[in-house]
């Protein structure tokens, strides 16, 4: 597979790097690896395209985004087969992701066209005021790997309905999804340099953009320590900035909860990409009264989740991403055990990279992975005596992201709500992401906000115009 520039294909004359499956350990396809002089092309290509694309109508570029979102949708299956095959994660989950990703492109296509201004009352009658929002210009987006499809359009479908133009580098462990991605974009009638793809040397690519004063707007997802290292390099030009980052969210069952609807939601939530997603439940907060029914009934569940690779049917559980991944899991569950906790369910590495979903009870806040992200199929269950200790708690934590509440009570679902330190709250609900809603994190979680009307701002300017007469 080659890497997108101008329009053009690229990169068959670069050193070339391995995309692997992680089911199987086999080399997938492989990619070129570019680095500051693809970064520069791109940049180039995005900056000459940037005058006519914004001076298109915002009509003009809904039309040929929704030609890119029924592409997308004529050729769901095939993506979702090549994203299971690079990121690892279940057929359902894929194709899932495959119609959330283009979910961005048809509500971009449209909230485009409401890109709206304001007039203002002016304090001279000779004056009239005028507030117009207009592209940034290049965005340059730098996205993971456990959403390969998704993290890619949440950015780029309101950065070109507004009338940007992107240079983009994936994660090298799952690129190709975004190069078919970009492959459909060209047929739907992107014109050249409007979207660029480059992959390779991280490092080098991003900071060649971040050096670069024509790149206007940094928009990354990705680990909260990426995160920060490339806040950093994005004042060198002062670009606009959005980090989604990493999570560590609670999920609160309160002793009034549905406990069908706590248990079912818990496990969609947690188990989601074999817990390889930013807003999973990443420590359970269990009222005592209802604890051991809760976790009998938890743990009944997850082992009825099957392990496998993601392209058999009715797997629920693929594998991690890595061997690093999976350590983290294992130590995880080691630090655990070794301070007190039981292990409910699961607990093993299945070979591979496959690692079995685990439940681990009678958890205490000192264990590492009521600390810090575990990123993986693990759910810590510890217990709490009232509703104000279970909020302590939950917030006590440099993160910010998602937490979850469960509960039949409104009146304690309204306090939590307000009270929990998070950026994303779900009530009753594990998976809230949606394209119309905003998403994004409090604290180290992250700045700015993808989805949603508020997921165009970060992609404009505001302009204040004063006419005298
Ligand atoms: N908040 C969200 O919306 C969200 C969504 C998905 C993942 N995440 C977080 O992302 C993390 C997992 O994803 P990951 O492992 O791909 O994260 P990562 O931070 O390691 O990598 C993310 C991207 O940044 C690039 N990158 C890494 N180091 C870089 C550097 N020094 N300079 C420039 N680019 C660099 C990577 O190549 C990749 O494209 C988790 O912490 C997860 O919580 C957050
Ligand atoms: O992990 C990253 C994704 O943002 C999760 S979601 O699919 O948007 O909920």
């Amino acid at each position: 597979m080659e890497m997108l520039i101008n329009g053009k294909w690229v990169g068959e004359d670069l050193d070339q790097r391995d995309v692997v499956n992680p089911a199987t350990g086999e080399t997938v396809d492989v990619i070129p690896v570019g680095g500051k002089k693809e970064a520069k092309e791109a940049v180039d290509a995005a900056y000459a395209a940037f005058e006519e694309w914004s001076a298109r109508t915002a009509i003009e570029r809904s039309e040929i985004l929704m030609r890119w979102y029924e592409l997308i949708k004529e050729h769901q299956d095939e993506i979702a087969e090549l994203m299971t095959t690079e990121q690892g994660k279940p057929l359902k989950e894929a194709k899932g992701e495959v119609g959330y990703a283009n979910s961005f492109i048809q509500w971009y296509a449209e909230e485009g066209k409401r890109l709206y201004g304001e007039t203002i009352p002016a304090s001279a009658p000779n004056k009239r005021l005028f507030v117009q929002r207009q592209p940034v210009g290049v965005i340059a987006a730098v996205t993971p790997w456990n959403f390969p499809a998704a993290m890619i359009t949440r950015k780029v479908a309101p950065a070109l309905a507004v009338g940007c133009t992107a240079v983009i580098k994936p994660a090298n462990q799952t690129p190709l999804t975004a190069l078919r991605l970009a492959e459909l974009a060209v047929e739907a009638g992107v014109p050249d340099g409007v979207i660029n793809v480059v992959t390779g040397n991280s490092s080098e690519i991003v900071d060649a953009w971040q050096e670069d004063e024509r790149v206007r707007k940094l928009t990354f997802t990705g680990s909260t320590e990426v995160g920060k290292h490339l806040m950093k390099g994005a004042a060198q030009t002062m670009k606009k900035i959005s980090l989604e980052l990493g999570g560590h969210a609670p999920l609160i069952v309160m002793e009034d909860a549905d406990l069908d609807v706590a248990v079912t939601q818990a496990v969609a939530s947690k188990y989601r990409n074999a817990g390889q997603t930013c807003v999973c439940a990443n420590r359970l907060y269990v009222a005592e009264s209802i604890s051991e029914e809760f976790t009998e009934r938890f743990a009944k569940a997850v082992r009825e989740l099957k392990i496998g690779n993601g392209l058999e049917d009715n797997i629920d559980i693929g594998p991690l991403i890595d061997e690093d991944a999976a350590e983290k899991v294992n130590e995880h569950i080691k630090d655990a055990t070794s301070k007190g906790g039981s292990i409910a369910a699961g607990g093993q590495r299945r070979g591979g990279l496959f690692f079995e979903p685990t439940v681990i009870s009678g958890v205490t806040d000192d264990m590492l992975c009521m600390q810090e992200e575990t990123f993986g199929p693990l759910a810590p269950i510890a217990t709490f005596k009232t509703e104000e200790e279970a909020i302590k708690r939950a917030n006590n934590s440099p993160y910010g992201l998602a937490a979850y509440v469960f509960t039949r009570d409104i009146g304690k679902a309204i306090r939590l709500s307000e009270k929990l330190e998070f950026g994303i709250v779900g009530i009753n609900d594990g998976v809230p992401s949606v394209a119309q809603a905003p998403f994004g994190g409090w604290k180290e979680s992250g700045i700015g906000r993808e989805g949603g009307h508020y997921g165009m701002d970060e992609y404009v300017e505001v302009k204040y115009i004063s006419v005298a007469f």
